[in-house]
């Protein structure tokens, strides 16, 4: 049976006098994708880091994996994310930028377990180029891995087809499948409406800081 993992409820989010989030709710059950649509500035990124614990919304709450964010926790609870801003160090390589984040996650993970890691993101793990010398494409991959270095529950990409060319589509509708099947759930945000129709079981279509329309996608 599914239970929701993610509730969001009645959540407005105003910076200064701007309001971007104008009463959000939704929720969201486990073990299913749910794609989040919208034109620029329509309020996803800003949901996502509500959920993350890293906005504090206006009013409303979020509740994820049981727990009120910014009531009993400050930060989601077993969910990692991908999200351009909180990005990757320029100057170190793909490898370094995993070893480091596993450094201060406390798991210290082998370093074979990181190399396949890169490799699991269609990047050469070997590769001795620094960020700074990457594709957008290649770093956008290293950014996902970025977010599966956790194992946890709920994973969120935020807009991650940016800067994929086609075969880096397919790619990462290969990889938000399979993570589906490990049992995770994923919340990913694209511009893409084709893209989130063959990835998403669920859609949120967002407009001015609201949700105007869900679409169900499941067979
Ligand atoms: N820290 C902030 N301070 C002020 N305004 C902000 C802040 N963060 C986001 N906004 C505003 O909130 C609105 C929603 O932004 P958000 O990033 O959620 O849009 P989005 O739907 O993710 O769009 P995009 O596809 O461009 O990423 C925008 O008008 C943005 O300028």
């Amino acid at each position: 049976m599914n239970k929701n993992i993610i509730e969001v409820e009645n959540v407005t989010k105003q910076f200064k006098k701007k309001s971007v989030l104008n009463g959000i709710s939704f929720s969201v059950q486990s073990n299913k994708i749910y794609g989040f649509k919208g034109p620029n500035g329509s309020g996803k990124t800003v949901t996502f880091k509500t959920i993350l614990g890293f906005v504090k919304p206006s009013s409303g709450t979020v509740k994820v994996n049981g727990k009120y964010v910014r009531k009993d926790v400050m930060f989601a609870p077993n969910t990692s994310f991908a999200i351009a801003e909180y990005g990757l160090l320029e100057d170190k390589t793909g490898i370094e930028n995993l070893q480091l984040l596993d450094i201060l996650n406390k798991h210290h993970k082998d370093h074979q377990e990181l190399m396949s890691l890169l490799e699991r993101v269609g990047l050469d793990p070997k590769n001795t180029q620094k960020l700074k010398e990457y594709s957008l494409g290649m770093k956008q991959r290293l950014l996902i891995a970025s977010a599966l270095l956790n194992d946890d529950k709920i994973v969120i990409l935020d807009e991650p087809t940016n800067a994929l060319d086609e075969d880096g589509q397919i790619f990462l509708i290969d990889l938000i499948q399979d993570l589906k099947k490990e049992g995770k759930t994923i919340l990913v945000s694209s511009h893409d409406k084709e893209f989130l129709e063959k990835v998403a079981d669920h859609i949120f279509v967002f407009s001015n800081g609201k949700i105007v329309r869900e679409e169900d996608n499941e067979e």
